[in-house]
This record gives C-alpha cells, sequence and structure tokens, in this order.
C-alpha cells in the first residue's frame, strides 16, 4: 500500500491552474521523449545492486571509492542493457538530455564520468579517422577507462604555461613524456588516481628543441591485466575534497616515459616519421573538449538546479512555521513572500539555461560541421558565447542552490536532504573547464573587438549585434518584454563602451595595454555578464515582479512536479513526491551508524573517566 501523501501537497497539486504532463512533455521535447525516459529510468532503477544499503555519507573516504566502483560497473552494465536497439541516436541523446539518472546512483559523482564526459569526446575530436576508428572501439566497449589530463599542480587556467613536455625522438618515433618539476604533475584529472588505465595527456611538444606548443597525446599509464602503473609513471589520488569524493581525482608524475609516435591525436596537427611539425589551421583547435564540455555543462545546470528547486519547492508547501496572522494557525512557509522570491526565480532560471542549452547545442553542432568542412569562421564567437554561459549558468546555479538549501531552515542542512551535495557539484562547476572568471575575460576580449569593428562601420554576428545598434540612452522604458530586452541591450552596450573608455584613459595615462586591460578587467567582467537599469523602472519592474511571484504561488509545486524526477533522482528526504518529510528525516537518522546502541563506548573509555576527574 502506498504511503499516505501529505495534505498540503495534495491540495497544491489540486489547485495547479495548468496541465503537469504537457509541460514534462515540452521539456522532454515531446510525449514520446518523456515515455522513452521514463521507460530508460525505469529499466536502470530496477536494477539490483545500485542502491547503498549504508547512506555513503557513513562510509569511509577509501570505502566509499569502492562502493562508487562498485555501483559504475552494475551502473553501466545496466544502462547498456537497457538502451534500445531500435531507438535512433537522436532519440537516445533525448532520453537522457534531461535524465539524471546517475544522480540516483552516485551522490557525489560516478568514478568513470570523466571516461564518458571528456575522454571519449577528446578522442572524437582530436583523433584522426584512424586512431578515432582504433579508440573509440576500445572505449565505447570500457576495454579501457580513460580521463582527460590537462591541469597541473602549478597550472590549470594557463594552459600554454603547462609544463609537462613530450619530446620527439626521430631515431625510434617515439614521444618521450617527462615531468621536469612538481609542479609538472598532471593534478586534478578525474578517475586518474585509482580506476582509468588510459588518459589524454595536454603535453607541451619539442621537436629538434623547438617548441610546437600544447598537443594532445593518449597515454596508457597503468596495465592493462595487473593495473600496476606502467614504469615511469608515478600515481596517486589528490585527497578529500568539498564534494566529487567518488570521482576519484588524482596525480600523474611522468619520468621520460616513451609512446609510440601514433599516439599524438593527429586531427589537428601532426608529426610525420622524420620529425616534421605539420601546424593545426588554428592552434585553439587543441583546445575544442573544453568548449564541447561548457556547452554540456549549461543543460547540466539547468537539470541540476531543477532537482534543488523540486526539493526546495515540495518541502516548502509541506513545512509550517511561525504566524503570518494572529491565531490563523501556522501558515505553509511558502506562504511567504519571501520564499517565494528565493525559490521562484530558480524554477525560472532552471528553464531559461534549458533552454539556452538547446540553442548553444545547436550552435556547437553548426560550427563543428563548418570545422569539418575547413570553414573556422563562426568558432571564436563559439568560443565566446560558450565561456560566457558556462560561467554565468553555474555561478547563478551555485547561488539559487545554496539559496534552495537555506531556504529550508536546519533540515537543508542534513546530508539526507541531498542539498549540501548538489551544492558541492554545480560549484565545482564555477571552477572546472575554466574558471569563470577567466572565461568571462575571454568574452570580453571578444566584446571590446566587436565594438571596435562596429565602431568602424564593420556587420557583427547576430550575438554581439546590440553593439552596434545605435540606440537612444533617452531610451523609453516599458515593462513589456521588448521593453525590458532593449533596455537589457542598451545598458550592455554601456558597459562594454565604459570598459572600452576606461581602457583607453589608462592608455593615455601611459600604461601599456596589457596594464590597462588588467585595471579594467572588472569592469570587462561586468560587461561580459552584468546589466542593470536605471532607478525610476526598478520601482515599475519590482510591482510587476511582485504581482508575478502571486500569480505562480498557485502553481509551484506544479511546476517543479513538470520537472518529472523520480525520488531516487532526487535522493531527499525532504523533496519525495509524497511529502512525509518528518517520517523520511526519522528513518535516515536512525541509519546513522551512532543509533546502533544507546551508549557509545567513548562513554566508558573517555566521558566517564574525564566526568569522574580520573583524566
Ligand atoms: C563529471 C561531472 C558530471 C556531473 C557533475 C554535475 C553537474 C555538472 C553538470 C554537467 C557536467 C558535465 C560535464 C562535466 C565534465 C567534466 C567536469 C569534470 C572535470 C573537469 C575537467 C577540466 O577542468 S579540464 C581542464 C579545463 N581547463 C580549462 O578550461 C583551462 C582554461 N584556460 C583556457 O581555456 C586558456 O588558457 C585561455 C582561453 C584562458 C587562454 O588561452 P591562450 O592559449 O593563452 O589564449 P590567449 O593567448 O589568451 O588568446 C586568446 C585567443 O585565443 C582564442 N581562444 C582561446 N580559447 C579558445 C578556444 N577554446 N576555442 C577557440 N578560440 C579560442 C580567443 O578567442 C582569443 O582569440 P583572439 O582572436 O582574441 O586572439
Ligand atoms: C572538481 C574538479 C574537477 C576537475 N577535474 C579535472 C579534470 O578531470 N581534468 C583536468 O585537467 N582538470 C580538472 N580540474 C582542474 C580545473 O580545470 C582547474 O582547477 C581550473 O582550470 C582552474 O585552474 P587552477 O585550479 O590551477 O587555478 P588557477 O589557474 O591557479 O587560478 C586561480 C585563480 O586565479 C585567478 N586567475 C587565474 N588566471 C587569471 C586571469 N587570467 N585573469 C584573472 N584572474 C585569474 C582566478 O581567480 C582563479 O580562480 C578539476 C577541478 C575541479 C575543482
Amino acid at each position: 500500500m502506498s504511503a499516505k501523501v501529505n495534505d498540503d501537497l495534495l491540495t497544491e497539486r489540486r489547485k495547479c491552474e495548468f496541465n503537469v504532463e504537457e509541460l514534462t512533455n515540452y521539456l522532454d521535447g515531446g510525449a514520446q521523449a518523456t515515455q522513452n525516459r521514463r521507460k530508460l529510468e525505469d529499466k536502470v532503477l530496477s536494477t539490483k545492486g545500485l542502491f547503498d544499503e549504508v547512506p555513503e555519507e557513513y562510509l569511509s573516504h577509501k570505502e566509499k571509492y569502492e562502493n562508487a566502483v562498485r555501483k559504475a560497473v552494475v551502473y553501466y552494465k545496466a544502462m547498456k542493457e537497457a538502451e534500445d536497439p531500435n531507438q535512433t541516436e537522436q532519440e537516445r541523446a533525448n532520453a537522457t538530455y534531461r535524465s539524471l539518472l546517475h544522480a540516483a546512483v552516485f551522490k557525489d559523482n560516478s568514478p568513470f564520468s570523466l571516461h564518458l564526459a571528456m575522454f571519449i569526446p577528446a578522442i572524437l575530436g582530436q583523433a584522426d579517422e584512424e586512431q578515432k576508428k582504433y579508440w573509440m572501439k576500445r572505449a565505447s566497449k570500457m576495454e579501457i577507462i580513460g580521463t582527460y589530463a590537462q591541469t597541473e599542480l602549478g597550472h590549470g587556467t594557463f594552459i600554454r604555461g603547462l609544463e609537462t613536455t613530450a619530446t620527439y625522438d626521430p631515431k625510434t618515433e617515439e614521444f618521450v613524456l617527462h615531468s621536469p618539476t612538481l609542479t609538472a604533475y598532471k593534478w586534478w584529472p578525474g578517475s586518474l588516481a585509482h580506476t582509468a588505465n588510459y588518459c589524454v595527456v595536454m603535453a607541451h611538444l619539442y621537436i629538434n628543441g623547438k617548441s610546437c606548443g600544447i598537443q594532445p597525446f593518449i597515454v596508457q599509464f597503468r596495465d592493462e591485466e595487473t593495473h600496476q602503473p606502467l614504469p615511469g609513471i608515478k600515481l596517486g589520488e589528490i585527497g578529500a575534497k568539498l564534494g566529487f569524493n567518488t570521482v576519484n581525482n588524482g596525480f600523474l608524475g611522468f619520468d621520460q616515459h616513451r609512446i609510440p609516435r601514433n599516439r599524438m591525436l593527429m586531427k589537428n596537427a601532426q608529426v610525420l616519421k622524420d620529425g616534421t611539425f605539420k601546424r593545426s589551421p588554428n592552434s585553439k583547435l587543441t583546445y575544442g573538449t573544453m568548449v564541447y564540455v561548457r556547452v554540456v555543462i549549461v543543460n547540466g545546470m539547468a537539470n541540476q538546479l531543477a532537482r534543488a528547486v523540486t526539493i526546495a519547492v515540495r518541502y516548502s508547501a509541506v513545512r509550517r512555521q511561525s504566524e503570518l496572522k494572529p491565531d490563523a494557525g501556522e501558515p505553509q512557509i511558502l506562504d511567504y513572500v519571501t520564499q517565494q522570491h528565493k525559490l521562484f526565480i530558480g524554477i525560472a532560471s532552471s528553464h531559461a539555461f534549458t533552454l539556452t542549452a538547446k540553442w548553444l547545442t545547436r550552435m556547437y553542432q553548426k560550427v563543428t560541421a563548418d570545422l569539418e568542412k575547413g570553414n573556422l569562421d563562426e568558432l571564436p564567437e563559439l568560443h565566446a558565447i560558450a565561456c560566457c554561459l558556462k560561467a554565468v549558468t553555474t555561478t547563478d546555479t551555485s547561488v539559487l542552490v545554496e539559496r534552495s538549501r537555506t531556504s529550508c531552515g536546519g533540515h537543508g542542512y542534513m546530508l539526507s536532504s541531498n542539498l549540501p551535495q548538489i551544492y558541492g557539484l554545480v560549484t565545482a562547476a564555477c571552477t572546472y573547464e575554466g574558471e569563470n572568471t577567466v572565461l568571462m575575460l575571454q568574452t570580453a576580449r571578444s566584446l571590446v573587438k566587436a565594438l571596435e569593428q562596429a565602431q568602424s562601420g564593420k556587420r557583427l554576428s547576430p550575438t554581439m549585434s546590440y553593439l552596434s545598434e545605435k540606440v537612444s540612452s533617452r531610451l523609453k522604458w516599458d515593462n513589456s518584454i521588448d521593453g525590458i530586452v532593449k533596455g537589457f541591450r542598451r545598458v550592455a552596450y554601456g558597459k562594454v563602451e565604459s570598459a572600452m573608455r576606461s581602457m583607453r584613459k589608462y592608455v593615455r595615462s601611459g600604461l601599456g595595454p596589457e596594464d590597462a586591460w588588467n585595471m579594467s578587467s572588472v569592469q570587462l567582467v561586468a560587461a561580459s555578464e552584468y546589466t542593470s537599469i536605471s532607478e525610476a523602472d526598478i520601482r515599475q519592474l519590482q510591482d510587476t515582479y511582485e504581482d508575478l511571484l502571486g500569480k505562480i504561488r498557485p502553481n509551484a509545486v506544479g511546476l517543479v512536479d513538470a520537472f518529472d524526477f523520480r525520488d531516487q533522482i532526487l535522493n531527499s528526504t525532504l523533496g519525495a513526491y509524497d511529502g512525509r518529510v518528518y517520517e523520511r528525516l526519522m528513518e535516515e537518522a536512525l541509519k546513522s551508524p551512532l543509533n546502533a546502541e544507546p551508549v557509545n563506548q567513548s562513554f566508558h573509555k573517555y566521558l566517564k573517566p574525564f566526568m569522574q576527574g580520573k583524566l
């Protein structure tokens, strides 16, 4: 008999003014896609051995990892078996686009995540046709497990400063990989420590003493049979982190480690047997894997944010607290306008990120198709947009997930709510794949160039076209969508123009261009992300905004129900569909090993002698 659903949630669902299933279908890309996603989730989540007997938060660091590897093997096999052979690639992609299936199994991510998220994309984007054929066969069948090893102990942002060297030896037709210093050790790559046996290494190529820039190499570092590190390889785990504690982030040092010439991934640049170096048409094509992942992250943020606001909104419909009016009983905390303000922006942002992710994915696919034909024209714009959207969506998601947690009071601080773990996952994305400030400055670089082109009368690309609009500074505001968008474009233009004016002022004062850039960099970051509007209009928009909160209120639970996250994926005592929060909090508390006995052994060993003055 299914447990009774919380009365308040029942009432909320009755009040909802729209068809929840229709919104779910829209988010999935149609009723069939919803059906495919649900079918995949049903199949995979019915697999034995996927879920923890003891909550992983009560395991040691080492046990957490070992348990995660056990689940990763079961999960990967279940996913493979669940794949519908009759489905097209596109239908399969749609079924997983919104699915957070892995989140039902791994609260802190899988030790296989880098294999799927970066190792395979790096092969697809950096290997030539022959290499792709060979390595994709092995990687897609999980005969090998890989990661992406770029960051070093001493360098993450500045790729051109990476110290790992790959020196070509024409006599043996090999590359010699070496970590000349401690800071040259690869540091951070997920799965590197104990899980993977191959990696794509980004290293500084030298031929006959001449630098040939940073190039990608596919390197085996563990024996495929014994899993022992190969000779000349130093390996280990980097230690406990805020999150990602089952991703197995590791370090790797090379000591004159030799690999065959065909291990340099040669789609863009090539090294011939005699050591002739054939340059890439654009050295930044080597950075292509990062552009791809930045695009994926935007969609990932939408899904993770949707998960957090689902937990917080359902909890806010169940939790009653304080007094809004004397003798009127304790209201649902969702009736406080401050609570609506905290949470509804998260719902809207998740939808906005989903739509943005779809748009950015289409742009990425178009530009990548152009690159295949040798047309690199739109690569700089894709880079600038991907940098900006990755930085903005990860920053906003981190803020909004933390706001979801703090809007749930003390219970939001419980690991059993899953809000802290979701925060750990999303806040990492502000750093990995390009630290956000650094990426915003890359976007700013493109904005400044675009404004200079606009001022010299050149046509701009659609995404930068607002920089060529001669919009009157006395723009009459109205709070229609069109009016608001026009306002944002006007202010965004002003921010870029102000940053550029500031740089020119510094150059006139005698600073070099680099120092002038650095002195203006706070404005440059703001120009990439920040827009504000004039004082008089804030009141008008504020009234509109508060009015909107009231309109959303009766539909809040329906809006998060439409994300259609099953309880295993939410993995939360506060967010379950039935709203039985208090029973679930108690059930989870009783799983703590400390509750196995009424008196813990530390009383007899320490407390009692201490309290009796005997210690
Ligand atoms: C696995 C977790 C899964 C789930 C977690 C839960 C939720 C998250 C949701 C989704 C997650 C999905 C996937 C996650 C996958 C992985 C995460 C885990 C692992 C993370 C891995 C990593 O972090 S890999 C390492 C990432 N490192 C970086 O990004 C380094 C950042 N630095 C740079 O990119 C570059 O150094 C730089 C761009 C800052 C500067 O490069 P540089 O060579 O110095 O260039 P400049 O001299 O500044 O010249 C700039 C000019 O070059 C052009 N340019 C720069 N970059 C590019 C590019 N990529 N493409 C095209 N063009 C480029 C730029 O436009 C300038 O051109 P100009 O014409 O202006 O000169
Ligand atoms: C959870 C997690 C997983 C990761 N997984 C991987 C992985 O699988 N593979 C991999 O290769 N890497 C991985 N990384 C590493 C990640 O890519 C780097 O941490 C990131 O690129 C930042 O580099 P850094 O840590 O060396 O910081 P630094 O580059 O040292 O930057 C430190 C700070 O300096 C400032 N700064 C630096 N440069 C500039 C600039 N030009 N302008 C203004 N300010 C600047 C910024 O405030 C920045 O936060 C991972 C990181 C995390 C947190």
